[in-house]
């Protein structure tokens, strides 16, 4: 049993915490956000997770698991603190650090005795060495503080089990002592412990989002190209995961990988790179044919509609992916705001993230509380976010409540003999041929990086 103070109450800070809770450990997770803090002691889970919120409450009734936004103290009497905090995006593609920062100094500050300082945080490399300095700069005394790094693998809306039950625990350590504690602390897993130096650890978490983001441009790719030549990606899709080489996870195509890490990731190795001189192509084409999905989904409905100006779009699904409601970077949002901006009118449902998205979308976007409702009227469908409800979708009854006959399956869910036989047009992700040839005018430009040359 460990004392285990967690900065940062978000997705990753308050999984991290609740399951080292269950786990049998004394935790503490501490956010600079007070409302979040308050929100947390009265149970209240600020985002959606399934089967979190009976395990923090479980945790806390125990007194296993506490909520602060008092810092030092939660340092002082923590001897692992985790670094929990977000790292979005900069405009120039590198990750913002400033929160890292911020907690780093906060440590520095606090500190009272020896600490081992984990980042759980994805962050570039040379980032353990950056927080082990700003730490040191500020301690009132010379203490031994160990920085080790522990990317997160886990996913949004499998959270739990994905902490619980990791494919592999990854851990960069610089000496014996933290290499000891954080064998300790994973122990009770049953996964694979991959031990590597700090440095290699940054580069793991990096290089196996890129990889994912990758393997989903790659598939997004060759369904372009299906479309072209009438060819059923679906098909292509088993024919080559069976292959265990490939296989078949990670090979959904659809309207483009979204959230609050894929794209920001893909894009900070990408500066990594380019700031050192190698331009990395493969990563700056990955995110192109990530953002020219969302064009092409758009182009679709132009050409179908044979126009946007005063069409009604409805939309099913705003959240990046099922049993979530974040927003953060969903295609199904990037796609509404160009709908929009070309003259249509959007209706839309997610069955979770309405609240979310209505904050990011503005007045402009009716937001309905059943699939039916938003369909009503409408010239065009689109199925944005692959949610269990709308794969018992009755076309039937939508065709009665559309005023148009166009279903684009943004996600490659719906059969299209069945939307067929409801008198409704089927589109697909490389699934059906597309009207004329490839001639797709992008807005994204092919350098689109300021730093890229
Ligand atoms: N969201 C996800 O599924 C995953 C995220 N990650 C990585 O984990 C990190 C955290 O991501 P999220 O949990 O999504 O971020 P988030 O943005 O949801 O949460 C960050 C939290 O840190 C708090 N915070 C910021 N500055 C603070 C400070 N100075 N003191 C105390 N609290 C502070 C914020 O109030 C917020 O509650 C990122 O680096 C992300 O790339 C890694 C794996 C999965
Ligand atoms: O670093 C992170 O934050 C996390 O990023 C992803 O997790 P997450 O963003 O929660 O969601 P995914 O399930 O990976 O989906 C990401 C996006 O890819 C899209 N996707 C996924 C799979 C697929 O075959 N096709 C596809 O378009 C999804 O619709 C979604 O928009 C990784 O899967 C996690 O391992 C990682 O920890």
């Amino acid at each position: 049993m460990k004392s285990i103070a967690i900065i940062g109450a978000g997705y990753v800070g308050l999984v991290t915490a609740t399951c080292f809770a269950e786990l049998g450990n004394d935790v503490v997770c501490v956010d600079n956000n007070a409302a979040k803090v308050a929100g947390l002691e009265a149970g209240e889970i600020p985002f959606y997770e399934p089967s979190l919120a009976e395990m923090v409450t479980r945790n806390t009734q125990a007194k296993r698991l506490g909520f602060t936004t008092d810092i030092s103290a939660a340092v002082r009497r923590a001897e692992v603190i985790f670094i929990a905090v977000g790292t979005p995006m900069r405009s120039d593609g590198h990750a913002d650090l400033s929160a890292v920062r911020a907690v780093a100094r906060e440590i520095g500050l606090a500190l009272d005795g020896p600490k081992i300082v984990v980042s759980k945080s994805t962050v570039p490399v040379e980032t353990g060495e950056m927080i082990s300095s700003i730490i040191r700069e500020h301690a009132p005394g010379d203490y031994a503080v160990s920085v080790v790094s522990n990317p997160e693998f886990l996913r949004e809306g499998s959270a739990v089990s994905d902490f619980l039950k990791p494919d592999r625990v990854v851990v960069g350590c610089s000496d014996a002592t933290a290499e000891a504690a954080m064998r300790d602390l994973y122990a009770p897993l049953d996964a694979p412990l991959v031990v590597t130096d700090v440095r290699t650890s940054e580069m793991i978490k990096y290089a196996a989002n890129a990889f994912l983001a990758t393997k989903i441009s790659f598939i997004n790719e060759i369904a372009n190209i299906c479309e072209l030549l009438d060819v059923d990606v679906r098909a292509v899709c088993a024919g080559i995961g069976y292959d265990q080489r490939i296989g078949t996870k990670f090979l959904n195509p659809g309207i483009g990988y979204g959230g609050s890490c894929f794209p920001k990731d893909v894009r900070a190795l990408e500066q990594l790179a380019v700031e050192r001189d190698y331009p990395a192509p493969l990563l700056h084409s990955v995110e192109l044919v990530n953002r020219r999905q969302v064009e092409r989904t758009v182009m679709k409905f132009e050409r179908e509609l044979g126009g946007l100006n005063g069409k009604t779009i409805a939309v099913l699904g705003l959240a990046f992916k099922p049993n979530t409601d974040d927003v953060r970077d969903a295609p199904a949002i990037a796609i509404i705001q160009r709908l929009l901006d070309r003259g249509a009118k959007v209706r839309a449902h997610d069955p979770i993230a309405n609240a979310a998205a209505a904050q990011v979308l503005g007045p402009n976007v009716a937001l309905h509380d059943t699939m039916y409702d938003a369909v009503e009227g409408a010239d065009a469908l689109l199925l944005a976010t692959e949610w269990n409800e709308f794969r018992s979708l009755d076309f039937t009854r939508c065709a009665k409540a559309m005023r148009g006959d166009l279903i684009l399956d943004g996600r490659n869910i719906f059969e299209p003999e069945k939307v067929r036989a409801a008198g409704l047009r089927y589109l697909g992700v490389g699934r059906v041929k597309l009207r004329g040839k490839g001639s797709v005018v992008y807005e994204t430009p092919v350098s689109y990086s300021a730093t890229q040359s």
